[in-house]
Formats: C-alpha cells, structure tokens, sequence
C-alpha cells in the first residue's frame, strides 16, 4: 500500500501510523479504501460530494486529496488528516447551524431566487431558465450500492424516480416482493400528493448520509465526512437521522435558527424515512427493515388510521 501512496501521490516518504492514518512527506493524511463490487463508483461519488461540500465554506469536511486504485480493483481516498475528539453532543447545536448553512449555500441559486422574486414569476423564471436541477455530477452511494442521481427538474421527479422507484426495483429484482410491486402504483401516485408542496423549493446541496457515526467534532467546530451528496429538498436529510434516533433539540434547535421548518414537513418525513428503510433492506435483506418498510408505506398510504 505505501508503495501506491507513493506513486499516486507523487511523494518521497509514506509511513503507515495507524487504520486510516499516514504521514506523507511529514504530513498527516487520511486514506480510505474500497475493494466492493462498485468500489471506484462510491469513491469518485464520495470525493465528489466532499467536494461540492468543502467549496461552500459551510460545514467541515476533510479536502480531498486524490482518488486512485492501489491494486486492482481497490480504490481509495487519500484527503485531509482531521484530529477528531471523543465528546460531540455539546456541538449539536453548531452541527445544526453548519447544516442549515450547506443547505442555504447555493449561491448561483439564492441569486437567481432574488432574481425571480424581484420579477414576480417565482416557479416560472426558475423553469424557463432550466436551472432548477435536482441530482448530482455523479452517481453516489449511501451504503455500497450507487443511487442514480441524474439530473432531474424538480424534486417530486427526482426522489420518485432516482431514490423511491430505484430502490423499489432493485429490491423486486433482488429479493422479489409481492407486497412493494403491488402497492408500488399507490404509492408513487401518494408520494406525487405528498410532494405538490415542494415544487417551488430550490436544490440544496445535502450531505445524504448524515447520521451519528459521520460526524465528529474538532477542538474548534463539528466536521462530516464519509457523504453521499445531491441537489435535493434539504428535509431529505433528516431521513437518515430519524432512523437512527434523530440528532435531538438542540440540532434543530441551531437548523431552525438559520433555517426553519416548511409548513407539511411533518407529512413528507415518512416518505423520506421509507427511503432509508427501503436503502437498508436492499443492502442487509428483509427482517425488520422490511417489516418498518411496509409498516411506513402504510402509514403513508393510511395517515387517517396511523398518525403519531
Ligand atoms: N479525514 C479524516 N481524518 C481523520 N479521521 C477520519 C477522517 N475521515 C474519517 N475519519 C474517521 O474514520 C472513521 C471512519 O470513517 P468513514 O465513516 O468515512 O469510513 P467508512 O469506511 O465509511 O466507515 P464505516 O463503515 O464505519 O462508516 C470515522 O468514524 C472517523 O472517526
């Protein structure tokens, strides 16, 4: 391995401290390394999302270095060396600043929202123009089995098409499931409903799989690492928290500040907690996160029977 770092880095000395961790040329620097079936896909995907990320001088992210294969079919990640701390819940409510401000950084975007407000054709000016894209330069992964981020005009398309429908037809094709391929047309015309209201919402870069094990904090501010980034409806991100507990009052207590709740959020969460359940079924097989898969799609197809 020290012999590819070497060579892909271009450097005189690489020595290995510890998982991850290496001194290059006396730098610290971080490696991570895939050997999966799509192991240069989620590499490029995660790079680039650390990308998008560190260009909008919001949240800390590691600044990648390169990505290269050191053997065949093992890809890696070589980017900055971060010194993380144990103790993180005290830098929930700064975390929950920092995301709302990555979901707010889109500056060509925020521009062209002022733009068309100042002309009063709000949702009009965005579609004529054809700049309102939801999706990401390439294909990214939450888990190891790449999402299609094509680019699509508005988020209703997107999440039925690229995160809901993908999963679904993945898991049929794995797995098979009766109960998703006969429900699948209920459901798609219920996720339509449910997502009417976002259509005049602009992309927001996301960090797409942000729960409590891809976040850590520094001496100074949280930092995310390990993202799998798109243009998405900014509550797409709290599908993943809501899964594993949710990050608590204080996180929302920093987001609201800076970037506060839209009215029927509380009506779009499951769709958006069903994708993750749907993700994690395909990765892991049935059990329980088909059983919460089609206990969801119940609850969104019945919000009369089953409200909380
Ligand atoms: N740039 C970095 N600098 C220092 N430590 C890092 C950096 N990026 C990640 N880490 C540490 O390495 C651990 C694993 O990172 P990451 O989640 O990105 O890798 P992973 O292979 O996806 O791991 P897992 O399977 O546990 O999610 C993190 O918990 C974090 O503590």
């Amino acid at each position: 391995m020290e012999d590819a770092i070497r060579e892909a880095l271009g450097a005189q000395s690489v020595i290995r401290r510890s998982n991850g961790l290496y001194v290059v040329d006396r730098k610290k620097i971080f490696i991570k390394t895939n050997s999966s079936e799509h192991a240069r896909l989620l590499c490029e995907g995660e790079a680039a999302s650390l990308e998008a990320i560190h260009e909008t001088s919001t949240v800390k992210c590691p600044k990648v270095i390169k990505v290269f294969e050191s053997s065949r079919g093992k890809w890696n990640i070589a980017c900055e060396f971060i010194d993380m701390e144990e103790e993180n819940a005290a830098q929930l409510e700064k975390l929950g600043e920092e995301m709302a401000r990555l979901h707010s950084s889109n500056p060509s975007l925020l521009k062209r929202e002022e733009e068309a407000k100042a002309s009063g054709d709000f949702v009009g000016e965005q579609r004529r123009e054809g700049e309102r894209r939801f999706g990401f330069v390439v294909p990214t992964s939450c888990g190891v089995i790449p999402q299609n981020n094509e680019w699509c005009e508005d988020w209703r398309t997107f999440f039925i098409r690229c995160r809901l429908k993908d999963r679904i037809d993945k898991i049929i094709e794995k797995y098979g499931s009766n109960e998703l391929s006969s429900q699948w047309s209920l459901l798609e015309r219920r996720a339509d409903d449910l997502l009417r209201e976002t259509d005049a919402v602009l992309p927001s870069l996301v960090h797409g799989d942000l729960w409590a094990g891809n976040w850590g904090v520094t001496k100074e501010t949280p930092v995310v690492f390990d993202p799998s980034s798109s243009y998405s409806d900014p509550e797409f991100e709290a599908g993943i928290q809501n899964m594993f507990g949710g990050f608590g009052v204080s996180y929302t207590k920093g987001y609201d500040k800076i970037l506060p709740r839209r009215h029927g959020w509380h009506d779009r969460r499951f769709l958006y907690l069903l994708y993750h359940n749907l993700n994690h079924w395909l990765h892991f097989g049935g059990g329980s996160y088909r059983a919460t898969s089609l206990s969801l799609i119940h609850s969104i197809l019945h919000p009369d029977i089953d409200s909380d």
